[in-house]
């Protein structure tokens, strides 16, 4: 397996970064959380004036077997259709970060469905499709490490040209399946509090979900709980590929924008992999879906919005964004109690 250097942030420019905070014309702490953010870019960046360059938002799609298995209320053609509808313009994600001045790239990490070329699409396939982890092993371990490199390539590329903040959105019906069954085995949580309503599930739908999970974690109950292994048993293409994106992410320096329950299955595993990706995290918002909640809590994370969504696409990062470059437009613009000549005696 690949190995992601992730350098700890240097607690150099610490100090200084928060004096400079506190120098603002306001009370301590009196911004809240964008001091916290400002101050953790600013440590991402190792500087007192950070920047938001090429911010960009990839949206990983694959299918998964398991859809065949009645998880979802959507048919697993919806997967497939939607990348056509992302790379005409159509999908909530292109309005949002058509809305923020983001830049989306759509990437086939494994669709059931054979793609022309599209200058807005990646060709990243490892398959057309998991397989039901119902009855056998979603991937193989090949195909995981296939993923997780490819992953890593898109975000390298992205690097490369410049950006460095980067955010990840998914797309694969039946992926709220494959998400909750890695949570529960990675956060060690019972399966039925990892376990949502996904796209909208009635409450039959929700039994039969939570059936057929319970009975694909008995099936593969002798595997050792290694990320990988999970990854690979329960996992799909485009959340492998997440994986990987935000292991290269971290290794380059990037801010990672976490969006929902399935992104952040992402991190889970790739938390697991190297933990100190952790720092460079920034986590938009808390997804509507049962479990993100235990989710964020098991990775220490406080969220940036709670708007009750709970769509995925990250459309939470894309939202979550005007928030981000308020964190650095306060650091950077705002003038300070000495420059602005404000008496600075509470
Ligand atoms: C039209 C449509 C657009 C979507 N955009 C994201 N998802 C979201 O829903 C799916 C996961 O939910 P489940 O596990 O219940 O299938 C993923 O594709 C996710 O990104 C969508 C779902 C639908 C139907
Ligand atoms: O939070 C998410 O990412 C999510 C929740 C439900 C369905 N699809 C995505």
């Amino acid at each position: 397996m690949t190995t992601f250097h992730i350098a700890p942030l240097n607690n150099d420019i610490t100090a200084a970064l928060q004096h400079k905070i506190d120098s603002k014309t306001k009370p301590i702490g009196s911004l809240g959380q964008l001091e916290k953010l400002a101050l953790q870019i600013g440590r991402i960046q190792q500087t007192q004036t950070p920047a938001l360059n090429k911010p960009t938002i990839v949206v990983f799609a694959g299918d998964h077997g398991v859809a065949h298995e009645g998880v979802s209320p959507f048919p697993q053609e919806v997967t497939y259709q939607m990348v056509f509808n992302f790379l005409q313009g159509g999908a909530a994600i292109n309005v949002f970060t058509k809305q923020n001045g983001i830049a989306i790239k759509v990437v086939d990490a494994g669709v059931n469905f054979d793609f022309n070329q599209h200058p807005g699409l990646v060709h990243a396939k490892v398959a057309l499709g998991t397989k039901s982890f119902l009855h056998e092993a979603a991937m193989t371990p090949a195909q995981c490490e296939t993923a997780i490199e490819r992953g890593a390539a898109v975000v390298k590329e992205l690097h490369e040209q410049g950006c460095n903040v980067i955010g990840f959105g998914e797309m694969g019906i039946a992926n709220t399946s494959a998400a909750a069954v890695i949570m529960s085995l990675l956060c060690d949580i019972p399966l039925e509090q990892c376990i949502g309503r996904g796209t909208g599930l009635d409450d039959e739908g929700l039994i039969r979900k939570k059936v057929i999970l319970a009975e694909s974690m008995i099936r593969h109950n002798k595997i050792e709980k290694t990320p990988l292994n999970v990854l690979s048993t329960f996992g799909g293409f485009e959340i492998a590929m997440m994986c990987g994106a935000m292991l290269q992410a971290a290794a380059a320096g990037m801010l990672i924008l976490v969006d929902g329950f399935i992104t952040t299955s992402a991190l889970l595993v790739a938390a697991k992999i190297n933990e100190q990706i952790l720092d460079y995290c920034l986590f938009t918002h808390q997804s509507n879906e049962q479990g993100h909640s235990l989710m964020l809590a098991h990775l220490k994370a406080v969220p940036l919005l709670s708007l009750g969504m709970r769509l995925g696409e990250g459309t939470g990062a894309a939202v979550a964004y005007p928030v981000i470059q308020a964190a650095v437009s306060f650091l950077n613009e705002m003038a300070s109690f000495e420059s602005a000549g404000v008496s600075n005696k509470a």
